[in-house]
């Protein structure tokens, strides 16, 4: 699953508790994490100036720095924490730890920095983890074979692991209910998309900014083994257990 920085302040101890229930019934869960609010707030506190270029976070050397010490440090660990509070185990790692997500530079370095593309994900490291019985807890960093460290997209992160690992789900982890569209002058969300309705919706500007990279993070699931991603809202009670026994929780995108 996904856990966006939108959210992960929010999640009640029940989220952690529902957590706990899913691995005991069998359900091996594995969290990418995001926390770009954070990131926003250190920065600011740092005075150190930044921005974004569709969607995606001006990385130089020196934002690095605090998207690393940021993600792998605190939200990493404070998602561990929340977990072992939870009742269940959990082991914390980011994407330079033993490889576990290589990168290369997106393509249009010179305006964006040392944001990057995932070239690969070492799954071994993360099914090892899983078989200890830990819940593994990812920072979105990913490493060349240069040693060069890149910032990525918590979604596309999260895709790119889900599609390594062939999973059957992705449970994407948000502030609002779903994918909303307005029907007759009321937001509604919407059970199910298919890809042609997501990209409608993304030319005529019905979805927007963050929505982005969840969409195209699942779009390009979709296509290999994994056979749906399901939008929720984190404070909505057992979001997890609903989504993956039960449905009809959030919005689905499906293979076709
Ligand atoms: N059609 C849509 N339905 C729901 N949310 C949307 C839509 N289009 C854009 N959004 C925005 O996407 C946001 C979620 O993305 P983001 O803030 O990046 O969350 P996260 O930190 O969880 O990745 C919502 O809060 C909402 O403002
Ligand atoms: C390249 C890029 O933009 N990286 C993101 C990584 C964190 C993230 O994606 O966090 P959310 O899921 O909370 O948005 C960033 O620096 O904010």
């Amino acid at each position: 699953m996904k856990c966006g920085g939108s959210t992960l302040a929010a999640l009640p101890d029940s989220f952690f508790a529902d957590l706990r229930g899913l691995q005991e019934s069998g359900v091996k869960p594995v969290i990418v994490h995001g926390g770009g609010p954070a990131i926003s707030d250190t920065l600011t506190k740092l005075g150190i100036e930044s921005g974004f270029v569709n969607g995606l976070r001006r990385t130089s050397e020196e934002v690095l720095d605090v998207v690393e010490m940021v993600l792998a440090g605190r939200i990493n660990k404070e998602i561990v924490r929340k977990i072992q509070q939870g009742g269940a185990k959990s082991l914390g790692l980011s994407g330079v730890d033993g490889r576990l997500i290589t990168a290369k530079p997106v393509a249009n370095t010179a305006e964006i920095g040392f944001v990057g593309d995932v070239t690969d994900v070492n799954a071994e490291i993360i099914e090892g983890v899983m078989d200890m019985g830990y819940i593994p807890v990812i920072a979105p960093i990913g490493i060349d074979a240069a040693g060069q460290r890149y910032n990525i997209n918590a979604d596309t992160a999260a895709g790119a692991v889900a599609s390594h690992l062939g999973v059957e789900r992705m449970i994407v982890v948000t502030d609002v209910p779903g994918i909303l569209k307005t029907v007759d002058g009321e937001k509604r969300v919407l059970p199910s998309v298919t890809v042609e309705e997501i990209e409608a919706m993304i030319a005529s500007g019905e979805i927007y900014g963050g929505m982005i990279p969840k969409v195209r993070a699942a779009i390009q699931c979709i296509q290999g083994q994994v056979r749906e991603v399901i939008i929720v809202n984190g404070d909505e009670p057992n979001v997890l257990s609903r989504a993956v026994l039960e449905g009809g929780i959030g919005t689905r995108i499906v293979q076709a």
